[in-house]
């Protein structure tokens, strides 16, 4: 009789979170469509030059689950870097935020949003319920932490 190998764990599966942190380069003004020159130059400073100006982003993706008691993964972290090579890197790297990225032609592209981007375009790459959260850093000193809500 052929003998099957089944393995058996007493242990209750643990529940982890895993991050996969990526870095990418973009440009980018804020600037509101639904507001005045002078309301945008008021309210953006800066950061509504009308020439625009780069950020080297750093995203940080956190997945959930439990620990596969074959595999000892909640998620090959391979596989969770080809997914954000295909949801961040692919639009957004050396990319134009406000022209290149066609969510960003009527959205102020704020740090804020572009979690909210990457959170949409993760979620459906990812099976159901694992994405935890999305942490983009602007600057070092401007970070964004969205989970969905
Ligand atoms: C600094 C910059 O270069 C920005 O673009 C900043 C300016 N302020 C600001 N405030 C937020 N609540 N969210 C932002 O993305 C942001 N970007
Ligand atoms: O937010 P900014 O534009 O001021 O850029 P920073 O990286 O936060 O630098 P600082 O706050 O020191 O100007
Ligand atoms: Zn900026």
């Amino acid at each position: 009789m052929e003998k099957s190998l089944r393995c058996v764990s007493s242990k209750a599966e643990r529940f982890c979170y895993i991050t996969r942190v990526q870095s990418f380069s973009a440009c980018h003004r804020l600037h509101s469509k639904s507001l005045s020159d002078e309301e945008n130059r008021r309210i953006f400073g800066k950061c509504n030059n009308p020439n625009g100006h780069g950020h080297n982003y750093k995203v940080e993706v956190t997945v959930q689950g439990k620990i596969d008691q074959n595999t000892g993964m909640v998620m090959n972290l391979t596989d969770l870097q080809q997914y954000i090579e295909e949801a961040i890197m692919k639009p957004l790297d050396h990319r134009n935020l406000d022209l290149d990225v066609p969510y960003f032609a009527n959205t102020v592209s704020t740090t804020e949003n572009l979690a909210v981007y990457i959170w949409d375009n993760m979620v459906k790459l990812l099976p159901p319920n694992m994405l935890y959260e999305i942490k983009v850093h602007e600057t070092d000193k401007n970070i964004v932490v969205y989970r969905g809500e």
